[in-house]
């Protein structure tokens, strides 16, 4: 069990994160998202012990997580960190730079390691191929296939995605999260994808300014979002005015998705198409309604200028209000 308890760390006055808790069980997936600069990779340096906290403790079953004043080599041994610059060995082949880490009994259950995670990570192309002639993305690739090759009991991906096409990612994301679930290794990442967070977090934190502003079950975060700035990580938010929208509540404002608002013949509330995106299975729409704008989802696109009638769906947003 990973044990975090009241944590903190400034690189300079006011620049770093603070009072930061947590616990995760084994096998277990953490998210930390949040705006550039809220203290993602501090936090994750910090778990990886690179970094002597000024307050508080990390424990990982019971053994303490020291920084650099305790140990010759700074990072704890028992976890991986794939930093954003890769670390890799440019002048040897991408299977020579896994291979190297490999700490199988024998030299058959090596090669079958080795194997598998240059298939799992489409690196069959370019396994020959010197590392510094590589792209950022097959890079990025070789580096997560060699922190996985000897096993970690947690690992640490920092923005893992970042340098992957989109037309890779989404097969990568899933072959590696089903991969770490399967050899149940804890993992905490740092990303600005939604996408990365939704289906293959168990857990999510939200960061501001050095700080965890919401740490709950994915689903929870998401769906119950503490405010404008947590629910916009995950894409367009709309504030609305309860009482306007005839909901019946204590609170003054609700916040709505996009799919949330349903756009139908009939329905109560109309406004003017201010602009339409297409998003390929859907459109987002941009109603003005009572001068302001409303983000809604539309199966169909409508021209800027015609009317719509649109409804919320009050019993997907049922459990924000109070
Ligand atoms: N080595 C350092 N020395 C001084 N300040 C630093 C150092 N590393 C980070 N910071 C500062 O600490 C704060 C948090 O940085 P951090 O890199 O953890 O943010 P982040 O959430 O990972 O950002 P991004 O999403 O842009 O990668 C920022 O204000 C940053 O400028």
């Amino acid at each position: 069990m990973l044990k975090v308890n009241h944590i903190a760390y400034f690189h300079r006055k006011d620049t770093g994160i603070s009072d930061i808790s947590f616990e995760l069980k084994q096998g277990d997936h953490l998210a930390l998202i949040g705006e550039s600069g809220c203290g993602k990779s501090t936090l994750i340096k910090a778990l990886f012990g690179l970094y002597d906290l000024q307050k508080g403790s990390i424990h990982w079953n019971g053994e303490e997580i020291q920084g650099p004043a305790f140990h010759l080599i700074p990072g704890f041994p028992k976890f991986k960190h794939l930093s954003q610059e890769f670390d890799l060995m440019p002048f040897t082949t991408s299977e020579e730079n896994i291979q190297k880490f490999l700490s199988r009994e024998t030299p058959d259950q090596n090669k079958k390691r080795s194997d598998e995670l240059i298939a799992l990570f489409d690196l069959e192309g370019v396994k020959d191929q010197k590392v510094k002639t590589l792209s950022g993305g097959q890079k990025q690739r070789v580096a997560i296939a060699q922190a996985l090759a000897k096993p970690p009991q947690l690992i640490l991906l920092d923005e893992p995605f970042s340098h992957i096409d989109q037309f890779l990612k989404h097969r990568l994301r899933r072959r590696l999260f089903q991969f770490l679930k399967k050899e149940k290794i804890t993992c905490v990442f740092a990303t600005h994808d939604a996408e990365d967070v939704l289906p293959f977090s168990d857990y999510t934190m939200i960061l501001k300014g050095g700080k965890s502003i919401d740490f709950r079950p994915t689903s929870q975060v998401y769906k119950q979002p503490k405010n404008v700035y947590c629910a916009s990580l995950f894409g367009d938010v709309n504030s609305l005015e309860t009482t306007e929208f005839g909901l019946d509540a204590q609170q003054e404002k609700v916040l709505v998705y996009p799919h949330e608002i349903d756009i139908e013949e009939h329905s109560k509330f109309k406004g003017i198409i201010k602009s339409s995106y297409f998003k390929g299975a859907h459109y987002l729409v941009e109603i003005h309604h009572k001068s302001r704008s409303i983000f809604a989802i539309s199966k169909k696109d409508h021209k800027p200028g015609s009317e719509v009638s649109f409804g919320l769906a009050s019993e997907k947003i049922r459990k924000r209000l109070n």
